[in-house]
């Protein structure tokens, strides 16, 4: 990994990198260029969010660590794995909609990713009721998708996605069709789930003020082609909380990312 650029806002040499994009573009066949040139370097158990304009690359950049796609050109680097992961592979994705199988109960749901990688059953009962203890849903392993409140949804997406144990957390705008109180309780959830598990989150979301209240870095995406526009270190006290929420420092930190992102929307319109 020596070779590999250190983007602005990260202690050179000091961690091991979990993720490193390098040089990376994506053309999709339709000739849309949607990212880059675009490198992002995410040291292991950081928390970073992606932030930046409709359309800009942030799930493709997601996609494509994630190992769900290859780039037209440049690196894409998981821990020392040479290439993007193998999909499922020491990676959990939470995506935006919960995507829940109607059908069959939480337990079953959460089972889906042990029952992939056939897991034996004893063991995956073991696992889907830890993962599942974990987002708070442990009196709900019966329910089914259609009993859940949209919160209760995320938590059992959220805890499909940790139940591999995955060292790495993509997460592609999960809480945005939440209410803003489930929002605020799932981001405090997530955070302790965080600090718990020592994982690397990477956070697509279009909230400013979210970014600032999760991450310990906010990078900024110019409007697509998506490349970097800013690397913001968030530095505060942790345990983050309703006091940082409501902090001067928290306030500074918005108006710093939002001075960051406004150059990305000039000639679109905010509305
Ligand atoms: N499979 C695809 N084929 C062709 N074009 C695509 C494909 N996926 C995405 N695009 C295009 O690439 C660009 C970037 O899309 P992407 O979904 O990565 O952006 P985004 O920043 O995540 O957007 P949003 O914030 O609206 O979710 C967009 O112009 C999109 O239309």
């Amino acid at each position: 990994m020596s070779d590999v650029k250190i983007s602005s806002g990260v202690e050179a040499g000091l961690t091991a990198l979990a993720v490193s994009l390098r040089d990376v573009t994506k053309t999709y066949d339709n000739g849309v260029m949607a990212l880059g040139p675009f490198d992002l370097a995410v040291r292991k158990g950081e928390f970073i969010s992606l932030l930046g304009p409709s359309g800009c690359g942030k799930s493709t950049a997601l996609r494509l660590i994630a190992g769900l796609g290859a780039p037209s050109s440049g690196t894409v680097r998981v821990s020392r794995h040479e290439g993007a992961a193998q999909p499922g592979h020491g990676i959990g994705f939470v995506f935006q909609e919960p995507t829940l199988m109607p059908w069959t109960s939480v337990r079953e749901n959460v089972r889906l990713p042990l029952k992939l990688a056939r897991v034996p059953k004893a063991e995956a009962r073991a696992r889907v009721d830890e993962a599942l203890a974990s987002v708070g849903l442990a009196e709900f392993t019966d329910a089914f998708p259609r009993e859940l409140s949209g919160g209760m949804k995320m938590r059992v997406s959220l805890a499909r996605a940790l139940v591999t144990d995955p060292d790495i957390l993509l997460m592609d705008e999960p809480f945005a069709a939440l209410d803003e109180i489930t929002r605020f309780r799932l981001n405090n959830d997530l955070l302790a789930l965080w600090r718990g598990l020592g994982k690397t989150v990477i956070f697509v979301t279009h909230s400013v003020f979210e970014s600032v209240y999760l991450s310990q870095r906010v990078v900024v995406m110019t409007a697509r082609p998506g490349r970097i526009q800013a690397d913001i270190r968030i530095e505060t006290v942790e345990p983050r909380g309703e006091e940082f929420r409501t902090s001067s420092a928290y306030a500074d930190y918005c108006r710093k990312v939002s001075a960051a992102l406004a150059p990305s929307y000039s000639g679109q319109s905010m509305l």
